[in-house]
């Protein structure tokens, strides 16, 4: 009972609404004086269609494409996916109505307190966190014998089978780009996916984030970088708010309705030995409308050993990370000590 509690007083949902100032975990330390919300320049971010990825006339092309997008930016939008604009609406409209059920409902799903499946706030891990402007919902969604079955709204009715339809879509999609990163690096197709294994962890992440009366001091999401591979990001069709940086200063995403926004994580720039860049990235927040967004992880096999391919190794580029097992925990350890998780596996 004292779990749930603190996630009734804690939900920023309800804070918005009623109006209440928000407690100072959630201000930014060391915004180095500047304000959040100053505006940004857009990214001229790559769009790869995949379309022109299978075509054998096209694919050299869009593969230079790839390449190059992620060894800027770490990120591009991927179009003719093979999921219509309706559908991606279908998702996105289970989701707002989730969030926009009376409390009660959603806290039928709460997480515990130490744990990050389920419905809940952004989860403490130290003393020092600033917390983020946001709501999740978190859950398992692959392999599916570890689904926590009763984290997954029975609310809105099509929520659980719109949730699997769409990640059963995003694993093909992963595995296909997957094999794309490895051929636009002249590599054998199945390097990375070898590497990624076929019992991989996917989990998926619904965030809400409500006005914010401090955008120039209050994040939705503080910068990080992901532990995934690669990550898919649905974004809310009309409300922006995801940033990256690059060579140090930020840039705004733009919307695309009918495109999914992809970015590598940091097991993807370990196995490219660098060569692509997983994306330092925030999300501000606005005083005026709500974002929801979607976030979909594709995590490689913990048992794996996640390794720069080989061929990528030389004289001239040594290899510039540890193997590394289980990415994910060391990523939460480094994490709650406020440090970047990459570093500890640099070489
Ligand atoms: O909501 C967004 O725009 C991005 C969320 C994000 O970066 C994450 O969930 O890791
Ligand atoms: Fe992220």
């Amino acid at each position: 009972m004292a779990a749930m509690a603190e996630l009734i007083s804690n939900s920023v949902q309800e804070m918005a609404t009623n109006g209440q100032e928000p407690p100072v975990k959630y201000f930014s330390k060391g915004n180095d004086g500047g304000v959040l919300d100053a505006p940004v320049p857009l990214i001229e971010i790559p769009v790869v269609d995949l379309g022109l990825l299978t075509s054998p006339s096209t694919s050299a092309q869009e593969l230079e494409k790839l390449k190059l997008a992620l060894s800027s930016w770490g990120c591009f939008q991927v179009i003719n996916h093979g999921m219509t604009s309706s559908f991606l609406d279908k998702i996105r409209e289970v989701s707002k109505q989730f969030f926009a059920f009376p409390m009660e409902e959603k806290q039928k799903y709460s997480r515990e307190a130490d744990s990050i499946e389920g419905y809940g706030n952004d989860m403490i891990l130290s003393d020092h966190q600033t917390v983020d402007w946001t709501d999740r919902l978190y859950l398992t969604i692959s392999p599916e014998d570890q689904r926590k079955i009763k984290f997954w709204p029975e609310n809105p009715k099509d929520f659980r089978e719109t949730l699997h339809e769409y990640t059963v879509k995003l694993q093909e999609t992963n595995d296909f780009l997957l094999r794309a990163m490895a051929r636009s690096l002249n590599l054998e197709e199945s390097c990375f996916l070898n590497q990624y294994g076929e019992q991989p962890l996917v989990t998926a992440r619904f965030n809400f984030y409500p006005p914010c009366p401090r955008p120039d001091r209050i994040l939705g999401v503080k910068p990080h970088a992901d532990a995934s591979a690669v990550t898919f990001l649905l974004q809310d069709k009309e409300v922006e708010g995801l940033q990256f940086l690059k060579d140090n200063e930020w840039f705004r995403v733009p919307i695309i309705p009918h495109a999914l926004l992809v970015n590598v994580g940091d097991q993807v720039e370990i196995m490219s030995n660098g060569i692509f860049k997983s994306p330092v990235h925030r999300v501000v927040t606005n005083t005026e409308r709500e974002r929801n967004t979607l976030a979909v992880f594709c995590i490689p096999e913990s048992d794996n050993e996640i390794k720069p391919a080989d061929q990528l190794i030389s004289e001239t580029r040594p290899s510039l990370y540890k193997k590394v097992k289980d990415y994910v925990s060391i990523y939460f350890q480094y994490y709650q000590q406020g440090k970047r998780p990459i570093e500890a596996v640099k070489i």
